[in-house]
């Protein structure tokens, strides 16, 4: 069964209306993977799972990426790079989960995603790849080799005709797996010789490739250049027409979104983009960018082109990437930044007022956000679940069960002691109760002493989620934050070193809830290598807390921190993953 999307035909064409007010019925056509039936289709690759995590300190846990998998196949995504299973046991055992559940899920319109795993051009790595995701129903194996003379020269230390010859044995290789989905990835094609292109492209094709990925890996070119890279590519490559043109745009010079429009205006039908545009460096093209660009100005400017994204899921699937990764959106972030539907001056509100598309280019509705607040509900001490879920629905929040219960507990609790919750309340709630890390160790207790008299103290009481048994410890330090964490050092005996910790008031008022923010680290178990020292740096890990006590949320963040870091590596050190970890762990609160 195919989905149906609605496409503005005209964006801001109709006087009396803010927004287009026809829409034309596009239903997404059936993945072959070599070809797509309407050539007005763009398939959407998401790779936040692989790319977007390499950016810096945006680790996250098996658990957060099978739950930002399941969010990416709610939000239509064709494609979900899952990851690059040779890099770690971790990494693999993670796409297994993914292909076993978000690849075999079929959603109400009919639609499963992709799953798709990156490896280098080597057999290990596709050994390893096709062996984690062949359980999708739809499998697909990413592979790449630089095609640019600086890579050649400098990192792979090859001949043009010996990685040739590589790219056409790896790709045959991986066909001959059983895997009938293989792209190809000229890394670093945006600096890559045009001739030599068409001339691995054209090996590889005939070697079984079904996607090449063009990628400008450094976010070199300009849209003018990527443009003709694309179309060059579509009318010099030998068996181009068998196979589908993807772009795979970074960001280093902000082009990354042009670009990846520029290329799907010169033909490319796949782009690869990730959620709030996190990636190696500064970030691949961003989803919600390029989806909502194509959205917007797709019929007048891009010849009619559309995606199959469900673009109300696009807010909370940014929150959840941004909850995940401790990478917080900039606020004049395009699409999902804070105020990319706020109007502060005079002349546009009254723009605004008059009329919303003097000023307003995209619905808030369309993304999943509306904080129009229609119903005039103000949330306080009295206010029910229904009033709670509404609001929360309204913030771009789709909560349901456990997760509502949770948060509506905690609201009720803030509620009884401050008169009105405004949006940043909720919002900090929400961050502390539901977006996090597999709870291994849950806060019991907090209490401190501090002042000018002396040495502040802290007896800290957590509980062991696995075995339920409480422990206490009592420390000094210099102050009540310090002494708590000491404390809870005592009780979880883990290494780790506070590098950040950042504290900032949601609301006004002396009644506000404080959101702390802490980043740690902890052995040598996850490293990665500094680009520019060289040195490896260890693998950090964020925690949010929030409460109206600024020692508790400051003690909740670590504990959240804590929290993701036992779990990392104990997932990393598994040999297997549980059958069913998500049901692993619980909550308690204080
Ligand atoms: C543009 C991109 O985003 S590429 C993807 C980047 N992602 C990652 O690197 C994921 C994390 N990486 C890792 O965990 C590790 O780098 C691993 C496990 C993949 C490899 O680790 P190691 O085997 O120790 O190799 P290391 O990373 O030090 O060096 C890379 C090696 O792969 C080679 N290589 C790099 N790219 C490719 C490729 N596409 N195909 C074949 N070989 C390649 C390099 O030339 C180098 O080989 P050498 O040892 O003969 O000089
Ligand atoms: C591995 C490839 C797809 C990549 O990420 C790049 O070239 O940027
Ligand atoms: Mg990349």
């Amino acid at each position: 069964m195919a989905a149906i999307f609605m496409k503005p035909a005209s964006s801001l064409s109709a006087p009396t209306s803010a927004y287009s007010s026809t829409t034309r019925k596009h239903t997404r056509p059936d993945y072959i993977p070599n070809k797509i039936s309407d050539p007005n289709y763009v398939r959407v690759l998401d790779t936040t799972l692989r790319d977007g995590e390499q950016a810096p300190g945006a680790a996250m846990t098996s658990e957060e990426k099978l739950d930002v998998a399941r969010q990416l196949a709610k939000l239509g995504v064709d494609i979900i790079e899952a990851g690059f299973p040779a890099s770690s046991k971790d990494d693999a055992e993670t796409v297994k989960l993914i292909a076993k559940e978000v690849g075999n899920t079929v959603d109400s319109d009919g639609h499963v995603p992709v799953i798709c795993v990156v490896a280098r051009c080597n057999k290990n790595d596709i050994d390893i790849a096709w062996d984690a995701v062949k359980y999708a129903k739809n499998p697909r194996i990413g592979t790449f080799i630089a095609t640019s003379d600086i890579h050649l020269k400098y990192k792979l230390n090859k001949s043009r005709d010996q990685v040739c010859a590589i790219a056409r044995e790896m790709v045959a290789y991986a066909r001959s797996l059983g895997c009938q989905d293989v792209a190809f990835t000229p890394e670093d094609a945006g600096r890559s010789d045009k001739e030599f292109l068409y001339q691995v492209l054209g090996e590889v094709i005939k070697s079984g490739a079904t996607t090449i990925n063009v990628a400008d890996t450094v976010g070199y070119n300009l849209p003018s250049e990527f443009a003709k890279l694309t179309s060059d590519i579509k009318s010099n490559t030998p068996g181009i027409e068998n196979v589908v043109i993807s772009t795979h745009c970074h960001n280093d010079l902000g082009l990354a979104t042009a670009n990846t429009l520029a290329g799907a205006n010169a033909g490319a039908r796949q782009v690869e983009v990730t959620i709030n545009g996190i990636g190696e460096r500064a970030g691949n093209a961003s989803l919600e960018e390029v989806v909502m660009a194509i959205k917007c100005r797709g019929n007048d400017q891009l010849a009619g082109l559309y995606t199959g994204i469900k673009t109300q899921h696009i807010v909370m699937t940014s929150k959840k990437v941004a909850e995940y990764t401790g990478m917080s959106v900039q606020s004049n972030k395009a699409i999902v930044g804070a105020n990319a539907f706020a109007h502060e001056s005079g002349i546009h509100q009254d723009g605004m007022l008059k009329f919303k598309g003097t000023y307003q280019i995209i619905s808030p509705e369309d993304i999943g956000l509306s904080r129009s607040n229609e119903s005039g509900i103000v949330l306080g001490r009295l206010s029910g679940k229904h009033a709670l879920k509404s609001r929360l629905l309204e913030l771009g929040y789709e909560l349901d069960g456990k997760a509502l219960d949770d948060v509506f507990l905690r609201f009720k609790a803030v509620a009884a002691k401050k008169k009105n919750l405004s949006d940043g309340d909720i919002e900090a709630l929400v961050s502390d109760e539901v977006f996090q890390p597999q709870v291994i160790w849950s806060v019991g207790h907090v209490q401190v002493t501090c002042g000018t008299l002396g040495l502040s103290t802290a007896t800290v009481k957590l509980i062991g989620v696995v075995d339920g048994v409480e422990h206490v410890a009592c420390s000094v330090g210099t102050g009540p934050v310090d002494a708590a964490y000491k404390a809870i050092n005592l009780i979880t005996k883990v290494p780790v070193a506070l590098l950040e910790y950042s504290m900032s008031s949601v609301t006004e008022g002396i009644d506000a809830i404080a959101s702390t923010r802490v980043v740690i680290h902890g052995e040598d178990v996850h490293s990665s290598s500094d680009a520019i020292t060289g040195k490896t740096v260890r693998r950090t890990f964020s925690g949010t807390g929030a409460g109206m006590d600024i020692v508790v949320s400051s003690v909740r963040a670590y504990v959240n921190a804590l929290n993701k870091m036992i779990a990392f590596k104990s997932v990393s050190a598994a040999p297997k993953v549980s059958p069913d970890p998500l049901n692993a762990h619980k909550k308690a609160k204080p």
